[in-house]
């Protein structure tokens, strides 16, 4: 059985970036760009006031002073006159300043009667102007590697920057398959559940922005599967969940060698998800998960999330984070164990304890767990107070 990293290369080497495509600042958040965008413009433009008050001469900037008033600059109307030494304008937040060489008085800190200024008796030795260009220059390139957040965006929108190239967005097939599975909303006959993987796999797939596409469930029978992949063609991405173990209908693995799979592996030493197969099919990739929802869900937060975050020219590698055991745990035998667990907050690090039922049939504690607690095939036993890792799940 292929151990847990040399899988996650394997499925890695399945997937590249995506092609690229242009898309309206607005519809930009969460994307990644695949090209630098480069500022149209020097931010500020023009050095500019900071604050509401009276604009002066550096020379005038003297207490008690008294000066004229001769002008108005506001933003988006700056003053165009002469100013002599001993006059000043009435300037607002974000106009320009006149010239170089003046500061801003707060009008706190002055006394007006009608053109005339009077400056306080203490003044501040703060100029109250931003600079030129004190923010970005013209050209300035920008291409941060992770999806744009709202911050960027007003980077972008601040740099003129109206149209932003990103990597296409992963398109997923999501293929449930199993003759016992009826959708949410119908009722399950008297040996039927419902299918929860699908749900789970199209919301991660979102959170990692792709687009899930849910197909129909797939009948455990070779008829009813071929027809389901010819739905998903057109995906960059088909995952399967069930059918991927050893009995008599897991049928997906050869339904799909039958339609053009090259197998990249098949069984791997994790716990849960050691059915889990990957290869190229067609002009996709496939994921085939197995059945049970826990080993769906972990297999598709160790693998798949890595895939699509590949796909979209996103850094993809996960690193664990630390925490200090719980409880005492047993060795954990030939296969890396993602154990389910809560994490509490501690003096230092977390504390981490796994749940003591680690069926990976367990919906109701997967929907409570607040991480996956990693304990690698042939380690332990392992100590209350230990140090080990987890991945976090949202
Ligand atoms: N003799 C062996 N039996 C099994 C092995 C093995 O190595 N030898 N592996 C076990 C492991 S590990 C797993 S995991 C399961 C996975 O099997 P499959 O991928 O073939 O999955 P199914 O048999 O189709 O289903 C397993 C379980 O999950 C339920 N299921 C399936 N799809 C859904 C869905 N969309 N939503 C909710 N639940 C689903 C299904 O009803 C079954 O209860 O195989 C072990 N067996
Ligand atoms: O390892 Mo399976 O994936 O029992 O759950």
């Amino acid at each position: 059985m292929l151990p847990v990293e040399e899988a996650l290369e394997r499925v890695l080497a399945l997937v590249s970036p995506l092609p690229l495509e242009t898309v309206p600042l607005r519809a930009a958040a969460g994307r990644v760009m695949g090209v630098p965008a480069h500022a149209g413009l020097t931010q500020p433009p023009f050095s500019a006031s900071a604050m509401d008050g009276y604009w002066l001469d550096a020379a005038d900037h003297l207490p008690l002073a008294q000066l004229d008033v001769v002008g108005e600059s506001a933003a988006g109307r700056s003053y165009q006159g002469e100013i002599a030494q001993g006059e000043a304008i009435r300037i607002f937040t974000g106009a320009p300043v006149p010239r170089e060489g003046g500061v801003v008085v707060l009008q706190e800190n002055t006394t007006r009667e009608g053109s005339g200024l009077t400056l306080a008796a203490e003044l501040s030795t703060n100029a109250n102007i931003r600079p030129k260009g004190q923010d970005f220059a013209q050209g300035t390139l920008f291409h941060p590697e992770r999806p744009l957040t709202p911050r960027d965006l007003g980077l972008l929108a601040a740099m003129n920057v109206a149209n932003v190239t990103v990597h296409c967005k992963p398109v997923v097939a999501i293929i449930a398959t199993g003759d016992e599975l009826v959708m949410p909303g119908n009722p399950p006959g008297p040996d039927q559940i419902l299918s929860s993987n699908s749900f789970i796999v199209a919301a991660q797939v979102e959170a990692m922005g792709g687009i899930a596409r849910m197909l129909p469930i797939a009948a455990d029978d070779r008829e009813s599967l071929r027809l389901v992949f010819d739905l998903a063609k057109g995906a960059d991405l088909i995952v399967t969940s069930g059918g991927a173990s050893v009995g008599d209908h897991d049928l997906v693995g050869e339904v799909a060698a039958e339609l053009g799979l090259e197998r990249s592996f098949w069984k791997i030493a994790m716990r849960p998800g050691k059915p889990l197969m990957a290869g190229r099919m067609r002009d996709a990739v496939l994921l085939g998960l197995p059945g049970n929802p826990v080993s769906a869900t972990v297999c598709a937060e160790l693998f798949l999330k890595p895939m699509l975050a590949k796909m979209q020219g996103r850094a993809h590698r996960q690193e664990p984070l630390r925490a200090i055991l719980g409880c005492d745990l047993g060795p954990t035998g030939p296969r890396t164990h993602y154990m389910r667990a809560t994490l509490e907050e501690a003096d230092g690090l977390p504390r981490i304890t796994p749940f003591t039922n680690q069926d990976s049939a367990m919906l109701s504690l997967l929907a409570q767990a607040d991480a996956l607690l990693i304990c690698e095939r042939g380690e332990g036993p392992f100590k209350q107070g230990d140090e080990v890792s987890y991945l976090p799940l949202i």
